[in-house]
């Protein structure tokens, strides 16, 4: 769980120095809270640690899947860090934040060709392909325009992350990029250093998420030098661009001991400059594109809480105004969270209950066996750490409107996402019947 939590003298829970109990009180509940010098702080955390080895050139994008939005993307801008999208949404909130093209790559394993259009209309930086049929789309693309496009070639690199199954991706079975091992990449190399249009800088991989140690990394990256060995020898081809993706873990809970950023980048940077010159080529540029350890610990949300359940001997149910609909993780993932009492953040916490969302499903649980002080209806829980895939994997399961979205930081708060309305929720309903609707 995040650092240190600050105490006003009221006993209220303040984040970048506003009183939450005051925070719901003026947007409402519930209510995404931002606290933007800690995102500053990761962001400088990359750069510091990059900063270590001055021959090398290097980029952080950051993951916009972790939250999009266009103030979060205007913070990404003015902190120096590139842009990650996967989506034309995600591509429309950048260019519409203002953020600079050329610092955006493309991702994604089934980009549309309407969405390869709109990145090679406002002059995406690189775009990362992901597979055969993207090849084939994005270079008819670039020949109707007689344009060419900077790519990278997302490949497996055969390296299990000791994670989650449903957020581990480099291992040989996943649906994301070419396989080094079947000859897939090979092959996608050999096509693109044919064409005209398609400019390979180099290749991308991305082992997982929420990643603890520094293995899997080094030993993608040794997995893909032996191949580059042979490439250089066979086609040809140097790398100059050598992206290892995102996935360095956060501290949730006290089960997660995730490693300074500083080491991450130690290894990765220093098992990319022992393999280069082991295989005696040049280092590449390193590219990481973090999403979660950039807004993850930033982020906190803030419920009401309402009705109670005692079951004698089973269990207290203690639930909040969300749940699944704003945080799908501990349903999708059974990912785990810890929560304070944000009106009582002095007294101590002598209860032990499962914090229940509201919509109408039995597995939409937040938190099992909490540790809260005694509350009551009406108390200001906040549930720490749900800065990143919290509002960027919410939904309307049973029409709940997304809740605001605000930004935090010397004593003063700014809404960056307006709370949605019953009205916003039928906006594009259309009517079936003859009569007019109210
Ligand atoms: C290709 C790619 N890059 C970056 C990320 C960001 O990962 P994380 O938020 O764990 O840093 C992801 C998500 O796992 C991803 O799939
Ligand atoms: N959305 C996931 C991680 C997937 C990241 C994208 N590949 C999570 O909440 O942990």
């Amino acid at each position: 769980m995040r650092g240190i939590q600050h105490v006003n003298e009221k006993g209220h829970l303040t984040i970048g120095g506003v009183d939450t109990v005051d925070l719901v009180k003026q947007y409402g509940s519930p209510l995404y809270v931002y606290d933007v010098q800690h995102i500053r702080n990761q962001a400088k955390a990359f750069q510091s640690a990059f900063s270590k080895y001055p021959s090398l050139t290097w980029h952080v994008a950051y993951a916009s899947k972790a939250f999009s939005s266009i103030a979060m993307v205007q913070l990404a801008n003015e902190l120096g860090l590139s842009l990650d999208v996967v989506s034309g949404g995600e591509l429309f909130t950048a260019i519409k934040a203002g953020f600079p093209a050329k610092n955006i790559q493309f991702h994604g394993n089934n980009k549309t060709i309407d969405e390869l259009d709109y990145a090679l209309n406002v002059n995406i930086g690189t775009i990362i392909i992901d597979n055969f049929y993207e090849i084939e789309c994005l270079e008819y693309l670039c020949k109707e325009r007689q344009k060419p496009v900077n790519i990278l070639l997302r490949i497996t690199p055969g390296v299990e992350a000791h994670t989650h199954d449903y957020i581990m991706t480099g291992q040989e079975d996943s649906k994301f990029g070419f396989s080094l091992v079947n000859g897939a990449a090979e092959e996608a190399v050999k096509q693109v250093m044919n064409s005209a249009y398609l400019q390979l800088r180099g290749l991308h991989c991305h082992i997982g998420s929420q990643i603890f140690d520094t293995e899997g990394f080094k030993l993608a990256i040794k997995n893909i030098y032996n191949y580059l060995s042979e490439w250089k020898k066979e086609l040809d081809f140097s790398c100059e661009v050598l992206n290892v993706g995102g996935g360095f873990g956060i501290k949730y809970n006290n089960d997660d001991q995730p490693l300074p950023i500083s080491t991450y980048i130690d290894a990765i940077v220093t098992t990319v400059m022992a393999e280069s010159d082991a295989h005696q080529m040049p280092i590449p540029e390193i590219w990481v594109e973090p999403g979660r350890v950039i807004v993850g610990e930033a982020g906190t949300t803030l419920y009401k809480l309402g009705s109670y359940k005692t079951i004698p001997g089973i269990r207290k149910y203690v639930s909040v105004d969300g749940g699944m609909a704003d945080n799908l993780r501990p349903a999708l993932y059974q990912a785990k969270y810890e929560a304070v009492l944000a009106n009582k953040a002095n007294a101590k916490d002598t209860e032990v209950v499962t914090i229940a969302g509201k919509c109408c499903e039995s597995g939409d649980i937040l938190i099992h066996d909490a540790k809260i002080p005694k509350s009551e209806s009406g108390d200001i829980l906040a549930v720490l750490c749900t800065g990143a895939y919290g509002y960027s994997m919410a939904n309307h399961y049973n029409r709940l409107p997304k809740p605001a979205v605000v930004f935090v930081e010397n004593g003063e708060s700014k809404l960056v996402i307006q709370r949605e309305t019953y009205e916003d929720l039928v906006r594009f309903d259309c009517s079936y019947s003859q009569e007019p609707t109210h």
